[in-house]
């Protein structure tokens, strides 16, 4: 019996600095907890004696679960590092601390508690410091893309792709889709989504309703999304409801809240339990949009018709087989990227103009000279207009902390000397409030990026769209969408808070599933 146990204490420990210590599992680790589900009731089945055979198990699982808790706490190349103990050990820990989906506010608290370095996982750092945006995606920087991004695992998508020369050749494949010429083009498919935008808001006025803008700005951002993806809006603005596909794929979101910070656990929930809970709607968006994109394919091509950002990757498929699996991944993944940033820094903007008038009567004096359907006029004549955008992507970032990093050989930020291997959060929420960056941090002050520029002590600290080779390929379409959306309303409408609304929830509310989900916002429009 001791004999047994002593071999059951010996595997664990072998398992631990044989195996799991070395290179990456959270992709296997459904199959690892089967393949010891199946090896601990084989053992039973073999040995006559319940008793041996849990002894035996529990033997393993305790020094499996020591050594490692014993190097990552003691031994671990990032054992110098400052943070909770909990974290040390286990992303578990993360995942608790995250079950209300507000990983910005918890990693604000370590920030404000441990400095601009913390250890917030046995093989993680989360770094604060403005210099990180451009040492893990600058042009010297060697990082890939953390474990985080197996999310859609066997999968294929630009978004998620970890492996540099393959995320690079896809890259260039999504770039056909977004050429100063195709981005005129898309305005010819912006702008009606903005007159069905304000068909919505007119009716709103007719029945003395407050707009529940925080649901007409999802709506547009998805139906544009659709239109650009698919070739075929979602239709949420003109029937005025939700799409059950963009109700099923919000829900599935919700999950990376808390799981976000173990990936290992996302793909023992998405790999061992597809049906379960809210992972089910996940796998039903999935096939919706599969389904899309297989009709789409069997279509002619329309050559009058506008072509939109999925158009040049259809185009590659049809010549190249090899293309077909990034297809579905692409595309619901830029229908992700594509409409939840925007929509959330829209909701940022209108909170602030209809909460501080004077804003939007400086954006209203700019537009009179200037055609509000043109994007590139807006740009060049409109800067506090710019201004008013560039200070709602800081104070709403849409991905307060989601876009993870691995540093592939040893980084230095500030000084400090990140190990290779080390996974990298660089939480936008809390480098965009810095105070040594940003001047009155905390406030909305379009004027820092206009007029008072010495307000922005470190532009290094800003990067809403990210930087380098992972940033973002949609920022030139979603600033045109902003400009045209904002100056349109502004143009048209009046509009403040409800009585009774100061527009606080939809930051005290706002919820951090990778992208940022804001609290609700309503506004109550009037004709100009
Ligand atoms: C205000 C709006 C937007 C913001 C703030 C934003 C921000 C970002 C950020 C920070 C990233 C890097 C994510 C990461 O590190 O994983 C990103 C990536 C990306 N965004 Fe956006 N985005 C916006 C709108 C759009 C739009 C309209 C599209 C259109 C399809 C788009 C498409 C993409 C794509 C395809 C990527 C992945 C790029 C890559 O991995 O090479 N985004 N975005």
């Amino acid at each position: 019996m001791n004999l047994l146990l002593a071999l059951g204490g010996a595997l664990g420990v072998a398992m631990h600095h044989g195996l799991f210590i070395h290179g990456e599992w959270h992709v296997q680790a459904p199959n690892i907890l089967l393949g010891h589900i199946v090896a601990f009731a084989l053992l039973h089945v073999f040995i006559d004696s319940s008793l041996i055979s849990l002894s035996i198990i529990t033997s393993y699982l305790f020094s499996l679960l020591s050594s490692i808790t014993i190097y990552r706490v003691f031994f671990h190349p990032l054992r110098h590092f400052p943070g909770p103990v909990g974290a040390r050990i286990t992303k578990l820990w993360h995942v608790w601390k995250v079950r209300d989906s507000r990983n910005y506010r918890v990693l604000e608290e370590l920030h404000a508690q441990y400095g601009d370095f913390v250890r917030t996982g046995p093989n993680e750092l989360t770094i604060f410091h403005p210099d990180i945006f451009m040492a893990i995606d600058g042009p010297k920087s060697n990082c890939i893309k953390a474990e985080w991004y197996d999310l859609l695992h066997p999968k294929l998508s630009l978004v998620t792709s970890r492996v540099k020369e393959t995320h690079a050749a896809r890259r260039r494949q999504w770039n056909r889709g977004f050429t100063s010429k195709s981005l005129d083009q898309y305005i010819t498919k912006i702008l009606p989504y903005i007159t069905q935008l304000e068909h919505r808001i007119d009716a709103d006025i007719q029945l003395n309703h407050t707009s529940e803008i925080t649901d007409l700005f999802y709506w547009f951002g998805f139906d544009t999304m659709g239109d650009f993806v698919f070739n075929k809006s979602f239709d949420m603005l003109r029937r005025n409801e939700w799409h059950f596909v963009v109700v099923l794929l919000r829900r599935a979101m919700s999950i990376l809240g808390p799981l976000s910070p173990a990936p290992w656990f996302v793909q023992i929930a998405f790999k061992l339990f597809p049906r379960v809970w809210i992972l089910g709607d996940w796998f039903r968006m999935v096939a919706w949009c599969e389904g899309q994109m297989r009709e789409r394919m069997k279509l002619p091509e329309n050559k009058t018709q506008t072509p939109d950002v999925a158009h040049h990757l259809l185009q590659a498929a049809k010549t190249n087989t090899a293309d077909w699996p990034w297809l579905s991944g692409d595309s619901i993944l830029a229908i992700v990227a594509g409409s939840e940033p925007t929509a959330t820094t829209l909701i940022g903007i209108f909170c602030e103009l209809a909460r501080s008038p004077h804003h939007a009567e400086l954006i209203y004096r700019e537009i009179q000279t200037v055609d509000v359907c043109d994007p590139r006029a807006l740009a060049k004549q409109c800067p506090y207009l710019e201004a008013v955008i560039a200070e709602a992507l800081r104070v709403y970032p849409a991905l307060p902390t989601g876009g993870d990093r691995k540093t592939m050989e040893e980084v230095v930020v500030g000084g400090v000397r990140v190990p290779r291997g080390t996974t990298v959060v660089a939480p936008r929420w809390s480098i965009f409030r810095r105070e040594d960056s940003f001047t009155r941090p905390t406030e909305f002050l379009p004027e820092r990026w206009y007029g008072k520029e010495e307000m922005v002590r470190n532009r290094a600290a800003y990067a809403p769209f990210g930087t380098g080779h992972h940033s973002c390929l949609g920022r030139f379409l979603a600033m045109d969408e902003m400009r045209l959306v904002t100056a349109r309303l502004v143009k048209k409408y009046h509009f403040r808070m409800p009585p009774g609304e100061t527009g606080e929830c939809v930051l005290r509310d706002m919820r951090d599933q990778f992208t940022a989900t804001p609290g609700r916002l309503r506004v109550r429009f009037e004709l100009r």
